[in-house]
């Protein structure tokens, strides 16, 4: 084949040409054979992360149990920390002990969120779903915004926080007081108080059955929930090219379009309403800050978000912020008050402390907090046990880059599996045990082991973990302080086997709130409702 070949070639050139052909085309091999060699090294230095083997077209996918969670957690027993699966056609790394997911969110590389069919509904707008230079500046705004409305750990201003959050322990304390000890399911009523606290801090905006926008609050909570259910179930077939073209698949995909587009339209109303009345002496909350950007853009006649429209972002901002406090910090009240009446030894000691230190004539309040140890540890130890987020929310790197050793090739999605980091074995004793002890070191302080990353870590951790800890804090303690809970007289206990979503829920359940000698607490004082409605 060959001679044909260098037959050919003398026939159709010359000999210089010839020498130079066959020295061309010994550059080629030699360049060539480099190539390879350096690739071979560098797969040899750092080669992709282990893991199991899947099917072709699918993947890992069929393997994965419903438990996907505890799953993964006991493949790391077999492949280490950084393992690699492939679910269809895309390569996921999970990382799950801290300190890989410490190294890797560190690194600029690491802070992009996954992008596909369906992360692009967002169109680059928002911030949970967001990366790059717009991720960075939102994220930036909105913490300075939050800090001002009194969103910080410590030091002056916190009481505007727990002002709005107070409302609405209020609010349910009262609704708890009228079930008279009588069993209740109390999923929506907490539904309800988390929505409405990071309502009231984006828009002032409360939903109550007596309130008249409250048919808003039930389309708005349906939408979300449907909304979640349907963004998993495609977010599994966006990764299967077959699957995703599938009419059922199709279908699912343009509902959870309708649905989006809904649920902003309700929120771009309340944007419309804002706008008439804005006044940039008087900033209330998120929205009011940033109609306040937008003023002052147009007196400096200055362009906000080159390129990008200003309200989109707006009505997405108040989205991303609405899905991600709401169902978290309803999720992990839930949890408490389950673990509560699974170990009322435990709740009884809360009592304890905070009677000691809060004294049975007032509500428990955030500058408590720091004199209460074995509480805090209490809500620590629920935060870890309950993984509400067990899976974190996943990341996807920017370039090719290494891990541990390790080459992450660019456009990877990265699962930091902080279900593993709060209870693994390895890390903890006895970890099925809800044991608030384990986070008081010897000398009755409250100590945080480095595993214990409930709201992830890094550039991109929780935008919200002050405000969760504060509603956590003021309304476990305030329920604790006013009421005694039990578990309805001969029913079984309730499961503690959660339910994977986008969090980890427990099955409903119901408790009885029987009251502690109120009439000792000075009466719960009832701020005028007119305040919050005055914002709609
Ligand atoms: C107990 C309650 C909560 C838990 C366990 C929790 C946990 C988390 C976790 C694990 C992440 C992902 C971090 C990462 O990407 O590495 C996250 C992100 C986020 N959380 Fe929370 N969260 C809670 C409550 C809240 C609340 C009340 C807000 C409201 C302001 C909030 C706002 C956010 C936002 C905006 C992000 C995205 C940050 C970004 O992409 O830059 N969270 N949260």
């Amino acid at each position: 084949m060959l001679e044909h070949i260098q037959i050919l070639l003398r026939g159709l050139c010359g000999v210089r040409e010839m020498l130079f052909l066959h020295h061309l085309s010994l550059l080629l091999v030699f360049v060539t054979v480099l190539l390879s060699i350096r690739f071979w090294l560098r797969a040899q230095a750092h080669p992709l992360p282990p893991g199991p083997w899947g099917i072709p077209i699918l993947g890992y996918l069929p393997f994965l149990p419903k438990d996907i969670h505890v799953h993964m957690m006991k493949l790391a027993q077999k492949f280490g920390s950084i393992y690699r699966l492939r679910f269809g056609n895309k390569l996921f790394v999970i990382l799950t002990d801290s300190k890989a997911i410490r190294d890797a969110f560190r690194r600029e590389e690491f802070h992009a969120r996954p992008s596909n069919a369906l992360y692009d509904i967002f169109e680059g707008y928002g911030l949970l779903n967001i990366s790059g230079v717009i991720w960075k500046d939102q994220r930036k705004f909105l913490h300075e915004r939050l800090r001002a409305l009194g969103m910080k750990a410590t030091g002056p201003g916190r009481e505007q926080l727990q002002d709005r959050i107070m409302v609405e322990v209020e609010c349910l304390l009262q609704c708890l007081a009228t079930g008279e000890g009588k069993p209740m399911d109390i999923g929506d009523l907490l539904c309800n108080a988390s929505t409405n606290v990071i309502c009231s801090i984006l828009m002032s905006v409360r939903f109550q059955p007596n309130l008249p926008n409250f048919p808003n609050y039930l389309r708005l909570k349906a939408l979300h929930d449907e909304g979640f259910k349907l963004f998993l179930k495609c977010d599994i077939a966006s990764y299967v090219p077959v699957v995703k073209y599938m009419p059922s698949v199709v279908e699912n995909f343009q509902r959870l379009m309708a649905n989006h587009d809904e649920s902003l339209e309700m929120i771009h109303e309340i944007i419309k309403q804002r706008r008439k009345i804005f006044d940039p002496d008087h900033i209330r909350d998120i929205l009011d800050s940033y109609l306040l950007e937008e003023y002052r853009a147009k007196e400096e006649d200055r362009v906000l978000f080159e390129g990008k429209d200003f309200d989109k972002q707006l009505v997405q901002v108040m989205t991303d912020m609405f899905s991600a406090g709401e169902e978290t910090v309803k999720t992990c009240l839930l949890w408490s008050l389950l673990y509560l009446l699974h170990y009322p030894h435990i709740a009884k000691k809360v009592q304890e402390e905070l009677d000691a230190i809060v004294g049975r004539s007032r509500m428990p309040c955030l500058d408590d907090q720091q004199h209460l140890p074995y509480t805090e540890a209490t809500i620590c130890e629920v935060l870890r046990k309950s993984a509400a987020v067990p899976l974190g929310t996943s990341h996807a790197t920017t370039r090719d880059t290494t891990l541990g050793g390790y080459a992450i090739p660019q456009g990877t999605t990265v699962i930091p599996l902080l279900y593993s980091c709060l209870m693994n074995p390895q890390y903890w004793t006895d970890p099925e045990k809800f044991d608030p002890l384990r986070f008081i070191d010897a000398e009755g302080r409250v100590h945080k082991p480095e595993q214990f990353i409930p709201f992830g870590v890094g550039r991109r951790m929780c935008l919200g973990n002050v405000l969760a800890k504060s509603e956590v804090f003021l309304f476990l303690t305030s329920i604790l302080h006013v009421f005694n809970i039990s578990n309805p007289e001969n029913e079984p206990l309730p499961s503690m086997e959660g339910n994977l979503g986008t969090t980890l829920t427990p099955s409903p359940f119901k408790i009885c709130f029987v009251p502690r000698e109120v009439s000792k607490i000075s009466r719960i004082d009832m701020r005028s409702q007119e305040f919050r409605t005055a914002g709609l």
